[in-house]
């Protein structure tokens, strides 16, 4: 059975515990590789390897950083069949989405910040009349931990690595442990492209045991995480008191706010995306609909139509949409909540069973599930569920509507479907979201800050952003002698 390796100091090798992990085909629900359970000797090494890595690295110049992220960045899109295939079969994503979406993301991240450094500058502030000149030096932070979550495994996992060594850091990084296969064949790629060893190091394992000494080592002084905002809150309490630089992408329980003046073909298509992509295991995914009562009936009607249509079956099948949730446990949390959706009085309109898929019968597939609810405060409303299950609700005011889409802990991202400009601006002034799409959904622009607020998270991935939170700003400030014109 197929070893998933570390990557440590630009080579593979086996965890000191020598403990495994089982890896599991979510869309055959069988075990098809074997993961490195890594422990803090191995982060030891890790670590070790990035220091000694960092004095080089970070004195290489800008040009040539730039250049080998760029040829990264070449070499995914060159693999893109491969990865894609990896990524579907390790995390029951269909084919076609990790070779439209997941793959190419993964290459533009790198490509992205190889150019993107490139034209990174400090600030200056001179201070007039007092003869002194300040200048900001943004200096690489050292090494660093980046610790990535499994539903969107390659596409997070570089968003992160990507801006942290493009700013001249080293990396202690550790993917999934539910999907881990494509951050294993990243490190092929990266001694190809000829990335100098112990500038990037891939740990693999569970949180408790490869997670937390990430996270708890005295030396490694930032923490970039996505995941569960539980762990967050875990991480932050190690963190904090250690004074580590921390960002954190966590949860989401996004408001669909639909008004009755919007694009409605349009709405209704991007809607049944931004409910079920990825099998609705993306932190932006519209979980919450709120439709004006107007338009309520309609939309409940086209929307169950749409969504019947969607094909739940084998990621490798090509007219799959809904491809298998992660994993057992995983599908497991999620019908949990259709049974508490039953019991709190939600109505299952469509949706809510397992799926046979024929030939995958050990697989974990479930029903696009749309749950009508009475009371935007029942637990389906206000919890991650993190899978394809969507809830709806009318509403009758723009005012209701705000309090509705704001009444949760969670703050990443809403959106808003209307064509009234002075609504849209309103609106997305009081929406509690770091992000806010207007007739549109996930349309994202890497230049962007990207970030939630409340229990989503705190700090902002993306841009510029991201390379201030890899460098640490030193203002040096130089007070000089004004010679005196005398002639
Ligand atoms: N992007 C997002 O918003 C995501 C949200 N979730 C939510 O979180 C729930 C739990 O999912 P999990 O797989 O358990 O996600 P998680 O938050 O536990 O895992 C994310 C990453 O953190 C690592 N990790 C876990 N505990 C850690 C610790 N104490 N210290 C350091 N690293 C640690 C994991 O190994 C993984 O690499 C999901 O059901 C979903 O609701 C999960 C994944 C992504
Ligand atoms: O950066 C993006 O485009 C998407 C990010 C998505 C997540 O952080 C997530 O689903 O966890």
């Amino acid at each position: 059975m197929q070893k998933i390796l570390n990557y440590i100091n630009g080579t593979y090798c086996e965890p000191k515990s020598n403990e495994w992990l089982d890896n599991y085909n979510p869309s055959e629900g069988e075990i098809y590789s074997t993961i490195a359970n890594s422990n803090e000797k191995d982060v030891e090494d890790a670590y070790m390897a990035a220091k000694k890595a960092f004095p080089a690295w970070s004195n290489t110049t800008i040009e040539t950083r730039s250049k080998l992220l760029i040829k990264i960045a070449d070499l995914i899109e060159a693999n893109l069949d491969r990865l894609a295939e990896a990524e579907a079969k390790d995390n029951g994503k269909p084919f076609s989405l990790a070779k439209a979406v997941d793959i190419p993301r993964a290459s533009a991240n790198f490509r992205f910040f190889g150019n993107a450094i490139t034209q990174f500058a400090s600030e200056s502030h001179e201070s007039i009349g007092l003869n002194t000149m300040n200048y900001t030096l943004r200096q690489p932070i050292g090494v660093v931990g980046c610790i990535s979550p499994w539903n969107l495994p390659l596409y997070l996992f570089t968003w992160k690595i990507a801006p942290a060594i493009a700013a001249g850091n080293c990396v202690v990084a550790k993917p999934s442990e539910v999907t881990p296969m494509t951050a294993y064949l990243l490190g092929k790629i990266l001694t190809e492209a000829g990335l100098p060893p112990g500038v990037l190091n891939i740990v693999h394992g569970s949180g408790a045991s490869a997670g937390q000494p990430i996270v708890a080592h005295q030396d490694i002084k930032a923490i970039s995480f996505t995941g569960g905002t539980a762990t967050g809150a875990d991480i932050a309490r190690t963190a904090a008191p250690m004074f580590k630089k921390l960002s954190l992408e966590l949860g989401g329980k996004n408001p669909n706010l639909i008004f009755a003046d919007c694009d409605y073909e349009k709405m209704l298509a991007v809607t049944v995306k931004s409910s079920f992509a990825n099998q609705g295991q993306i932190c932006l995914c519209g979980s919450r609909i709120f439709v004006e009562q107007s338009i309520y009936e309609q939309f409940k009607k086209d929307f169950i139509a749409k969504v019947s249509k969607l094909k739940v079956g084998n990621p490798f099948d090509e007219a799959t949409n809904v491809g298998a949730l992660v994993s057992k446990p995983h599908l497991e949390k999620v019908q949990s909540y259709i049974k508490i959706a039953e019991e709190e009085g939600g109505e299952i309109l469509f949706g809510g069973k397992i799926v046979n898929v024929e030939g995958c019968e050990n697989g974990y597939y479930l029903e696009p599930t749309i749950i009508e609810v009475n009371d935007d405060k029942c637990r389906v409303n206000q919890e991650e569920i993190f899978g394809p299950v969507v809830t709806i609700m009318p509403f009758n005011t723009e005012a209701e509507a705000i309090e509705m889409a704001n009444g949760v802990k969670y703050g990443l991202s809403a959106t808003l479907w209307t064509t009234n400009l002075n609504r849209t601006m309103r609106l997305s002034k009081k929406l509690e979201a770091g992000i806010v799409w207007v007739n549109t959904w996930l349309n994202r622009d890497l230049r962007t800050p990207f970030g939630g607020v409340k229990d989503s998270g705190v700090g902002r991935e993306g841009g510029f952003e991201a390379l201030k939170f890899f460098t640490e700003p030193k203002n040096v400030c130089i007070s000089y002698t004004e010679v005196q014109n005398k002639s």
